[in-house]
């Protein structure tokens, strides 16, 4: 892989899915070197669970990161790259649109693209500085 994102296939073993048992893990590379690392975090309350490039993404911002170079996400699918959801999409898309996500497969094999491609025409920070009606 062109940057450092090996600890990512590692954190899928920390996945919590007794529910799916779709084990997910994803490491974020910050602009400054630093790793973050999630995996997904399910719940017996369906819709709470959390998938893991929210949980690495959350990590790094309490943390005080805001500027990524990269997140790279694995699961034991060996015949499709992983593919992060639209929430996912959105929250990366806060933090930018320029940066790159790396779909990885189990055999180390990747196909790398960025938020923008994932998420085009997307609604963002700046939009917010846009006119708004006074009510
Ligand atoms: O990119 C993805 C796709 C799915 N999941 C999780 C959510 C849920 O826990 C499980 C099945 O959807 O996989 C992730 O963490 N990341
Ligand atoms: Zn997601």
């Amino acid at each position: 892989m062109a940057v450092e994102l090996e600890p990512v296939s590692a954190t899928k073993g920390q996945a919590y899915c007794p529910y799916s048992k779709f084990r997910v893990g994803a490491a974020l590379l910050t602009d400054n070197g630093c790793y973050f690392k999630g995996c997904n975090v399910e719940n017996a309350c369906t819709n709470l669970g959390l998938c893991a490039e929210r949980t690495a993404i959350t990590k790094a911002v309490s943390e005080g990161h805001k500027t990524f170079k990269a997140i790279a996400i694995a699961s034991d699918m060996e015949d499709k790259f992983i593919s992060p959801c639209g929430a996912c999409r959105q929250v990366m898309r806060e933090f930018g649109s320029k940066w790159d996500v790396y779909l990885t497969k189990p055999d180390g094999t990747h196909k790398k693209m960025t938020v923008d491609e994932l998420l085009p025409i997307s609604f963002g920070p700046d939009d917010l500085s846009m006119k708004k009606i006074n009510n």
